[in-house]
């Protein structure tokens, strides 16, 4: 098979019932529930006898003859009250769900949405209700309304509500926080609008799941109650049935056995369709199962699109050296999406490598590779990947000591609940099995020598207490504390100001040549190539379209795709140098 590559724009949004039809257990289980729907309905006309009528010829009698699963200890048709119960089952299992769902959903969602006193109130109501122990105060209802099904039923779907509340508050809340929520309002759209389109959408599918799990939960609950004698006795129910066959369960066990089965059956029918359906719209983290990652690495091996990219250095004398790179992840339909096609790339010590190409042309997936640290269902694969001259096969182990790895985004990449001098002596503890007070000395040295002029203040400090650039800094002293041979910084300017931008591009250049260290930095922007990097790799797509030296690729970009990358980055933005000249001339204007 060959791994074809398959653009984004064709990877069809599969729905989810067409997912579904792929579980076969969720198919069984809904064979099986649909099974017990089409018997509720077709009741009347698929039970061969009257549920209520009574012949002591067929008391306790066993399966045969007309009656098929005997008779009761009444002498009434197992069978044709098992049918007719079947009805009951489910429609005391719709009145709840729908109480639960009318109740707790419109609470969740405005409590999710709205916070603050709304927020407060359903809470202290959902809490309430939980804490107040069902059963009893099912018995007073059944008591009080002289044992009305329906009433009892919606009483039971009010002690289901909470489940409904809780999980659409969950998403609500989580949803709440999204910026097209804020867009929405901003643009002037209502909230009962927001409510209806935005919120409602995002809490539908964890409905559904909530609903197959509330209707089995419903479904054993009614039936303990009817098993408790409650209902009336001319409803055939299961419960009911269980009851009488319980009186006679040493004497005639088949009377129990039967609505036990039916029971059963349904209940866990009903577990699966919702265990399912929480697995397909993600309510649970789906992990990729071990067999699709099989055939995600079967399809990359197996590919046959050539490799792109070129080596410039000899392989034993490379800080880093990747031959045919891919990377894959299954899709829904089952196809695999390679997302980097074969990348072929060097780097020597004390070089800086440039990765650069627009959004999504696979910068970031080549160099989570390269770390190991793709997201779950991420696969890759290559003929070689080599640091510091020698063949590795997992890089998890070097990150700290041959690699170092600088993120794009320092505040969420530092742990709010610690300081930095945690977060930077730990990993000299345990990675370079340094003492602590030699981690911490090792991590003071290097904050000085990324510029932090009071280390201690900012050892001392949290990452809420730091600024973005002074996070930055402290991420770069992190990770080049372990002197590595190879230093990897993903868009590690993208997310700071442009004054401080500078400042971190020069200091990544000035500590890449004070350790001898390589240097591959991700970049979309032709502007950190020029000032930085001494060679530079073109992707897109997934493929290197061309590699060569800056000054090379800038004067002779032998790619069109290259010379459309770089006018779009240094038209309408000044380099560095201009910027410096600018300010020059500006302040030589300024004295005249
Ligand atoms: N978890 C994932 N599952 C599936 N596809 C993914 C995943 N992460 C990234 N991709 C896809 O991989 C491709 C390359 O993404 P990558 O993040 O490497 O792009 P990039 O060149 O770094 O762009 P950017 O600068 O925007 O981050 C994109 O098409 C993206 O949609």
């Amino acid at each position: 098979m060959t791994a074809v590559p398959i653009p984004l724009a064709s990877v069809k949004r599969i729905s989810l019932w067409r997912r579904y039809l792929r579980r076969p257990l969720g198919v069984v289980a809904l064979a099986v529930f649909a099974v017990v729907v089409v018997v509720a309905v077709l009741a009347p006309w698929l039970a061969p006898f009257d549920p209520n009528l009574v012949d002591f010829r067929i008391t306790r009698a066993i399966p045969g003859g007309e009656h098929l699963l005997g008779g009761d200890s009444a002498g009434r048709d197992i069978l044709s009250r098992l049918l007719h119960g079947a009805r009951t089952t489910l429609y005391g299992a719709v009145i709840t769900c729908a109480a639960g769902l009318l109740l707790g959903v419109p609470a969740g969602v405005a409590a999710g949405y709205f916070g603050g006193v709304t927020d407060r109130v359903c809470s202290w109501i959902s809490d309430a209700l939980q804490s107040v122990p069902g059963m009893i105060v099912l018995l007073v209802v059944a008591a009080g309304t002289g044992q009305d099904f329906t009433v009892l039923m919606v009483a039971l779907g009010v002690f289901l509500a909470p489940g409904y509340y809780r999980i659409t508050r969950a998403r609500a809340l989580a949803v709440r926080r999204e910026p097209y929520i804020d867009a929405a309002r901003v643009a002037g759209v209502t909230n009962p609008r927001i409510l209806r389109t935005h919120m409602m959408r995002a809490v539908y599918a964890p409905i559904v799941v909530q609903t197959a799990l509330t209707a089995g939960i419903a479904v054993g609950m009614q039936a303990g109650l009817q098993f408790l004698g409650i209902g009336s006795a001319s409803t055939p129910s299961w419960g009911q049935m269980m009851n009488d066959g319980f009186q006679t369960m040493l004497t005639q066990p088949l009377i129990l056995l039967w609505p036990s089965i039916a029971l059963g059956v349904t209940i866990a029918a009903l577990a699966f369709i919702g265990s399912t359906l929480a697995d397909l719209v993600s309510v649970r983290s789906e992990q990729p199962s071990r067999r699709s990652r099989g055939v995600v690495r079967r399809e990359l091996s197996e590919a046959t699109e050539e490799p792109s990219g070129t080596h410039e250095h000899d392989a034993s004398a490379c800080a880093l050296r990747i031959e045919n790179l891919r990377v894959g992840y299954a899709t829904p339909s089952g196809a695999v999406k390679e997302v980097v096609r074969g990348v072929s790339l060097d780097a020597a010590p004390g070089e800086v490598l440039g990765i650069v190409g627009e959004s999504g042309s696979g910068k970031t997936q080549t160099v989570f590779a390269l770390l190991d640290l793709l997201p779950a269902g991420g696969t890759a694969v290559a003929d070689s990947i080599r640091v510091a001259g020698e063949e590795v096969s997992s890089r998890t182990a070097l990150l700290g000591r041959s690699i170092g790895y600088v993120p794009q985004e320092p505040m969420s990449n530092l742990d709010p609940c610690y300081t930095i001098e945690h977060q930077l002596v730990e990993p000299l503890r345990h990675v370079q099995g340094m003492s602590k007070a030699d981690a911490r000395a090792r991590a003071r040295e290097v904050l000085v020598r990324v510029g932090l002029t009071d280390p201690d203040r900012v050892l001392r400090s949290y990452p809420h207490q730091i600024s973005g650039g002074m996070a930055q800094r402290v991420l770069i002293a992190g990770a080049v504390a372990g002197r590595p041979a190879l230093l990897v910084a993903d868009e590690p300017t993208t997310a700071l100001d442009v004054t401080v931008q500078a400042e971190v591009l020069e200091l990544l250049r000035e500590l890449q040549q004070e350790y001898g260290m390589a240097l591959v930095i991700v970049t979309h922007n032709f502007g950190v190539v020029a000032d930085i990097c001494d060679r530079v790799v073109v992707m897109r797509d997934g493929r290197v379209v061309e590699t060569g030296a800056v000054e090379q690729i800038f004067q002779r970009p032998a790619d069109p795709y290259t010379a459309e990358l770089i006018s779009a980055s240094l038209d309408d933005t000044e380099g560095r140098h201009e910027l410096d000249e600018l300010a020059r001339v500006g302040g030589e204007d300024e004295t005249r």
